[in-house]
């Protein structure tokens, strides 16, 4: 199969772990015979040095005409003093709004051999899987006026969705826990956000077309609570834009590291740009130390969502288990068992593992 990716490396770590990711796809295609083609853009900080902007308008009409996208990160403090919209966030949330990318699924399963890297105790972790399906291009991210008034003496946000924004990103997360273990929790702040009430009305509305799935509403500060404390609870988690932002930099507490933390932004007709939860690490960008796997997995996320190549994805996900099973892994999960290897030798065992047809467990995460 014919694929074209456009890859968007951005700042700090991002283009050492899409480096990475890269070389797992161009294994992918070796074996399975595909062609993928790849082509690099600017986005972030790098297009602010070199375009003078976060979100160069040829970035953006080469990823509408992508098959698939693959993000590695923005930001970083050499651009910490912009005005808000010229900061290289604003690269990234443009991007997901100029291309309708609403859901962002984002899949967290402890791998069984990294249990022990968790700082939670392993019976805690133990048998989470769960998946967080956060609201991508709404809420307080995008909500008008945002400004400074009255000379500084005053700030707003704004916290806006439409009925139809809520019903499309809650439809998602029902069809999710369809395919996954029918349990769906809608995580809000009902008590104190009018935008929150109007989430759990449009939920018991839709509750009436899944009867197959057990739905139950939570309070953030205590769902935040319970994922640390009783992850396994969790099935499918929905939730607006800011809240699944900060409840799933949490849940990567329970595999170990932000780095290993894959993620898809998508939209109803498959296109998805695919990108890994963390930062651009500032602190230990360009020495090689960055986990690769949460670029990788993206990519795995990638083959799946987007080009239907399920044994493809598979393959990758088995092989990342299999590499961890031998006790290879990166600084950041902090373990003092096993081989530290730099993020590029980690990577490279994972293709190796993926060429050596011994990757037989099907780990596979379970998401729609
Ligand atoms: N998707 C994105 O592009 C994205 C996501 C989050 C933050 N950011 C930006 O990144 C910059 C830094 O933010 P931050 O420091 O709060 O968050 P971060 O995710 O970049 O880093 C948080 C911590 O996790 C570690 N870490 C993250 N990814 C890692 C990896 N793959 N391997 C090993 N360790 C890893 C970092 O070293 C750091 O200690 C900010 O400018 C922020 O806006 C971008
Ligand atoms: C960099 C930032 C704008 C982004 C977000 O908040 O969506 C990041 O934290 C993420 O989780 O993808
Ligand atoms: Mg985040």
């Amino acid at each position: 199969m014919k694929k074209h990716i456009v890859l968007l490396p951005g700042d700090g770590i991002g283009p050492e772990v899409t480096k990475a990711a890269k070389g797992v796809l161009e294994t992918i295609a070796e074996q399975f015979g595909h062609s993928f083609t790849f082509e690099t853009h600017e986005i972030g900080g790098a297009a602010i040095d070199n375009q003078g902007t976060p979100l160069p308008e040829d970035t953006v009409a080469a990823c509408k005409k992508a098959d698939g996208i693959l993000l590695g990160a923005v930001g970083g403090p050499k651009w910490d003093q912009l005005p808000s919209h010229m900061r290289p966030e604003k690269g990234l949330l443009g991007i997901r709004k100029q291309l309708g990318l609403f859901a962002n699924l984002r899949p967290v399963k402890g791998f069984k051999s990294l249990l022990h890297a968790s700082p939670l105790k392993e019976e805690v972790v133990a048998g989470s899987d769960l998946l967080i399906v956060r609201e991508l291009t709404g809420g307080l991210y995008f909500g008008e006026p945002r400004e400074r008034r009255n000379n500084g003496a005053e700030v707003v946000d704004t916290l806006a969705y439409t009925r139809a924004e809520m019903e499309r990103i809650i439809d998602k997360a029902f069809q999710s826990a369809q395919v996954r273990r029918n349990h769906l929790t809608s995580v809000d702040k009902a008590n104190v956000l009018e935008s929150s009430r109007m989430w759990r009305e449009v939920v018991e509305e839709k509750k009436q077309d899944y009867p197959d799935v057990h739905v139950e509403h939570m309070l953030v500060d205590a769902a935040a609570m319970k994922l640390v404390t009783n992850p396994a609870y969790f099935d499918v988690i929905v939730t607006e834009n800011m809240f699944g932002d900060i409840l799933s930099d949490e849940a990567s507490v329970l595999t170990g590291s932000l780095g290993m933390l894959p993620s898809a932004s998508i939209r109803q007709d498959g296109l998805g740009l695919y990108e890994p939860v963390h930062g651009s690490a500032p602190d230990i960008a360009g020495q090689n130390k960055a986990n690769p796997l949460a670029a990788i997995l993206s990519a795995a996320m990638m083959l799946r969502h987007s080009f239907q190549m399920n044994g493809e994805a598979e393959l990758i996900e088995a092989a990342v288990n299999k590499v961890l099973e031998e006790k290879y892994h990166t600084a950041d999960l902090n373990l003092t068992d096993g081989v530290q290897v730099s993020g590029s030798v980690l990577a490279k065992k994972v293709s190796e593992q993926m060429s050596s047809h011994d990757t037989t467990e099907n780990i596979m995460w379970c998401y729609a």
